[in-house]
């Protein structure tokens, strides 16, 4: 650009400005012509390749169904609807801008997210705009960049390492109940979930990520608000359609705030990765010191004898708390709240628990112990299942893609994967929402289809720290179960009797108003005081 502004400036210069005028103005008029054009063939082009599937009423040909996707109550309910409707599928063009293949059933599911990683792209509706956060990292590469990143992150998730997390998973459960203890014993009944659950899953992530004890949970701390911050600006860009464009985005107050807050994140992640490179290369890989996160990455190498730059490392660091806090904060706070709508579940799993931990009261959850939590593992599965914290995944692909029912997905189109709705089909679970822990019972489990059940998504790109979080969901609510009796609550500055509860599809899956939960303290662990 500058070059070409260099050999025109002596034309420029010379000529009559008014001239100069209108030839930037019909310009810029032919640009807008052709750019019109480009977008208005390709709207015609999908929506001839994608006429096989359903198509439910749209605004008009050119608007689709712009403004149609609503992240309410109501816009979960209408999932419900076009599930029932369409049973597997249909078609959904935002503008002419995106043109979309909804899926809400596991036969269909499993060939989009069973494919190769090579053919498979994360698309930008999605996923851009969280690239200004995350980089390149593993959640946004794509094809061999991604494959590298997927090989050298594993290490860093496996069971010896998990192993060690455990005590911080206890330790940070300690920390939020011993708040909470001292909220009740002030006087509060109520507590809202989401809140405290949050700020201990940052407080874990923290210390296993960075060994860092930021004692997020007590007091303020500038990196956890920006993270929170962060997380709150992205759902909020998502749902204006104008902020989509960068051009626009980064001149908003939003996107000076969304600017603000990444600048806090990012110098912090950087001086923990340049401080730690230092220490190693001081001590050596010997260090007596317990490895967290970061040491693991950094210390790990390709085939090649390559590792990670610093840029990669931090990238990696950020997606890990981004992808890690309210996702697994989402699953618990639902968790705790099933529980406290179905006492006699409640008391089973409580039951549980003080049978496992019988003579050991005030010990660790051991990491031997998860696996003797069968009927509390069941009650997680369900309400991962009737409360899935990622309501959907999206994906681009560079080849058609075939699907049952001689369908087939347009290269290029963007297929958005909806987990709530293949996990509330009514063709795939009877009363889908109902919750009964019996579904994940081993034996009836094995009626399921493998893709009814998709959480954590399922493939080459599934979640990376599935056993992470399921570690420390069994954790916190067995602790919790064994500490607290739960009751549904109420917001006190609204009062009256509990409601039922809004839903709030965001990043996450929240609640409108938040969670409230009536918290009983058991003492000693097990009994009322
Ligand atoms: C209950 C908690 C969690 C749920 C429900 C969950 C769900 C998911 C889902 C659905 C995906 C696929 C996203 C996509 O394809 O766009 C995903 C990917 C991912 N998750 Fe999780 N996640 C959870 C916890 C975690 C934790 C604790 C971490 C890290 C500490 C983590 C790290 C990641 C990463 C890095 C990816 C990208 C994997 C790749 O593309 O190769 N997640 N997660």
């Amino acid at each position: 650009m500058p070059l070409l502004l260099r050999a025109l400036a002596p034309v420029l210069l010379w000529t009559d400005p008014r001239l100069v005028l209108r030839w930037v103005g019909s310009g810029l008029l032919a640009l807008l012509v052709v750019w019109t054009a480009r977008l208005l063939l390709r709207h015609a082009w999908y929506t001839r390749r994608m006429s096989g599937f359903s198509r439910p009423r749209a605004r008009s040909w050119l608007l689709g169904h712009l403004g149609q996707m609503q992240s309410t109550e109501e816009g979960l309910q209408r999932v419900d609807v076009l599930v029932q409707t369409y049973k597997h599928s249909c078609c959904w063009f935002l503008g002419p801008f995106y043109h979309l293949v909804r899926v809400f059933h596991p036969d269909y599911a499993k060939p989009l997210l069973m494919a190769s990683a090579r053919i498979t792209e994360k698309d930008d509706l999605v996923y851009g705009h969280l690239r200004p956060w995350l980089g390149q990292s593993l959640l946004l590469s794509n094809g061999e960049e991604w494959s590298r990143k997927r090989r050298l992150l594993t290490p860093a998730f496996h069971f010896d390492v998990l192993k060690e997390s455990i005590s911080t998973f206890n330790s940070s459960t300690n920390t939020m109940h011993e708040k909470w203890r001292r909220l009740l014993a002030a006087g509060q009944t109520s507590l809202e979930m989401f809140d405290h659950v949050t700020l201990m899953t940052l407080d874990s992530l923290l210390k296993c990520a960075f060994s860092f004890q930021s004692d997020c949970q007590e007091s303020t701390c500038g990196y956890v608000s920006a993270i929170v911050e962060l997380s709150d600006l992205i759902i909020d860009r998502r749902f204006r359609i104008l902020h989509h464009w960068d051009w626009i985005y980064w001149r908003t107050e939003q996107g000076q705030k969304f600017r603000r807050a990444l600048r806090v994140v990012h110098e912090f992640t950087r001086e923990v990765v340049q401080k730690r490179r230092a220490l190693i290369g001081q001590q050596g890989e010997t260090s007596s010191k317990r490895r967290d996160f970061v040491d693991i990455i950094l210390m790990t190498k390709d085939e090649d004898g390559r590792s990670l730059s610093d840029e990669e490392i931090e990238a990696e660091a950020n997606t890990f708390m981004f992808a890690g806090h309210d996702t697994t904060a989402s699953a618990i706070s639902w968790t705790l709240y099933n529980l406290a709508q179905h006492s006699h579940h409640q008391e089973k799993c409580r039951q549980e628990v003080m049978d496992l931990m019988q003579g050991r009261a005030g010990r660790d959850i051991a990491w031997e112990d998860l696996s003797d939590l069968p009927f509390t593992s069941m009650c997680i599965s369900e309400s991962l299942r009737l409360h899935p914290p990622v309501q959907a995944v999206t994906r681009k692909y560079t080849q058609d893609m075939p699907l049952p029912g001689n369908l087939t997905v347009p290269q290029g189109a963007i297929c958005l994967v909806s987990i709530y709705g293949t996990q509330h089909n009514p063709a795939v679970w009877t009363n889908p929402h109902e919750f009964d822990p019996h579904r994940f019972d081993p034996e009836h489990k094995k009626s399921v289809s493998s893709h009814a059940f998709i959480p954590f998504s399922s493939g080459p790109r599934n979640c990376i720290g599935q056993k992470f979080a399921m570690a420390e969901l069994r954790v916190v609510v067995a602790l919790t179960l064994l500490r607290f009796r739960l009751r549904p609550g109420v917001n006190p500055e609204v009062g009256g009797s509990p409601v039922p509860v809004r839903r709030l599809p965001q990043l996450v899956l929240r609640a409108e108003g938040g969670l409230w939960l009536q918290l009983e303290p058991l003492s000693p662990e097990g009994t009322p005081p």
